[in-house]
């Protein structure tokens, strides 16, 4: 292993990083609230200028996968439809199984110009998350209760605001609903055979409801919806710490563009059309699966340098007070005021940790305080674990 590389694997780095995310984070939070009264005035402006802010936040941890663990992208999609990416509104349809998918879908809108605007349907847990969750409220994210009831009227009201949006946009729905893990499938498979529908191997059936709505919402907004098929090369399951560790990825992403105008307006049409998409992809990931690529010719979208830019400004800016305060500290000799620091820097470095964790595949045993619609129980299929051993 070379020094860098041992470098990337320690903790005081991940500290360092950690740090200037989560302060620089909480300074873009607050010049956000400073927008506030420019809502009223200039909303448009104040939309731009907040896109900028949410670009200045995300696109450190797409620097963080590009420049520091080294990962390299790779698309597979029609050159004739190349040249329209980032350039018009757009429903992106992925797949819901890696813990960095968000990431590289972030590093994709990032290469085509849409990383400031990007948005996606997201459960309202996201939005509590401290720094990117607040983030998001001032960038229009949609967020949803997953209780279609609760949901529909402020989920219809967030799409129709998306309509006079300023910058290009694209909006990011995992149909799914949630990520795939073994014992989801088996539930989401269960539902599957009593709606009579074909199995699927790689993904779990989508939800329909949000597609649709979304789509009937942004019908004269977006032009197209993007189906996209996220794979690893060699079997590799990333996850945010490896990113951190300067793991090096390889994800290929599929891209088929498809005119919002070619998909039915009827529920029941656009239902049928979303579960003969999902068949599709799986049919796309047991290819890659058997050959190692999808079809259809690939390219690399060039790196911008903008994101490295803003990371080491940011890195650069809070560093700098960060050194001074310490040898003051050092200086002063106060145990006090160094036992403050070093709680500061746990407490930054827990509360990165524990957002990385909500990026995390949920574990088999959560499963079971997940609820779901299907009335199969996933208890009749495996042995309960032991501490739920009373249920
Ligand atoms: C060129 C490059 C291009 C692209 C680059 C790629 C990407 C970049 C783009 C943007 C990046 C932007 C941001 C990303 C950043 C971070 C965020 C990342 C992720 C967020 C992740 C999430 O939060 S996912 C969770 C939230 N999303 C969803 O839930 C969406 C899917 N769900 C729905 O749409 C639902 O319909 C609903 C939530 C709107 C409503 O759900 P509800 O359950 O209340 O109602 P439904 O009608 O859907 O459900 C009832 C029907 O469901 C059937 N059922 C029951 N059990 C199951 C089951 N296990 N599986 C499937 N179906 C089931 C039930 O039978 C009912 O069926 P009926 O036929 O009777 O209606
Ligand atoms: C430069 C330093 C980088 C540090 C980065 C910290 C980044 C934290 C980013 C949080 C982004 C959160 C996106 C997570 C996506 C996600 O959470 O998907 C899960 C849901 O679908 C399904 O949830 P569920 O059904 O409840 O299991």
């Amino acid at each position: 292993m070379g020094l860098v590389q041992w470098l990337k694997g320690q903790f005081l780095c991940h500290l360092v990083i950690c740090y200037g995310f989560f302060v620089s984070g909480l300074l873009i939070n607050l010049l956000q609230i400073c927008t506030l009264p420019l809502w009223p005035i200039n909303k448009q402006l104040a939309r731009r200028i907040n896109c900028k802010l949410g670009y200045s936040l995300t696109s450190q941890s797409v620097a963080l996968l590009e420049w520091w663990s080294g990962t390299e992208i790779t698309l597979y999609t029609d050159p004739e439809n190349y040249r329209l990416y980032g350039k018009e509104n757009a429903i992106v349809v992925l797949n819901h199984n890696f813990e960095i998918d968000f990431l590289c879908g972030w590093t994709f809108c990032d290469r085509f110009g849409v990383l400031g605007a990007s948005k996606c349907l997201a459960k309202k847990e996201l939005s509590y998350l401290p720094v990117i969750g607040w983030m998001w409220y001032f960038l229009e994210m949609v967020f949803i209760k997953r209780k279609w009831e609760e949901d529909k009227r402020n989920f219809v009201q967030s799409l129709q605001n998306l309509r006079d949006y300023p910058e290009n946009f694209w909006f990011l729905l995992h149909c799914e609903g949630t990520r795939f893990t073994e014992e989801k499938h088996l539930v989401s498979m269960e539902v599957a055979e009593k709606k009579s529908l074909p199995k699927l191997k790689h993904h779990l059936l989508p939800r329909t409801k949000g597609f649709w709505v979304a789509v009937q919402n942004l019908r004269g907004t977006v032009a197209a919806v993007y189906c996209c098929t996220l794979n690893f090369r060699n079997n590799e399951t990333p996850t945010l710490l490896g990113v951190l560790n300067g793991e090096k990825y390889h994800p290929d992403l599929y891209v088929r563009r498809i005119p919002l105008e070619s998909i039915p307006e009827d529920e029941a049409e656009c239902s049928a059309w979303l579960h003969k998409l999902y068949q599709e992809k799986d049919k796309f990931q047991e290819d890659y699966n058997q050959t190692g690529c999808f079809p259809g010719p690939k390219v690399t979208p060039p790196c911008r340098p903008w994101a490295l830019i803003n990371w080491l400004g940011w890195t650069c800016l809070l560093l700098y007070p960060l050194c001074l305060l310490l040898v003051q500290l050092v200086n002063s000799g106060s145990i006090l005021s160094i036992l403050a620091t070093v709680a500061f820097c746990a407490a930054v470095s827990v509360c990165v940790r524990w957002m990385i964790g909500q990026t995390e595949v949920k574990s088999r045993d959560d499963l079971f305080t997940t609820s779901t619609k299907c009335n199969l129980q996933l208890k009749d299929f495996l042995p309960a674990p032991k501490h739920h051993s009373h249920d």
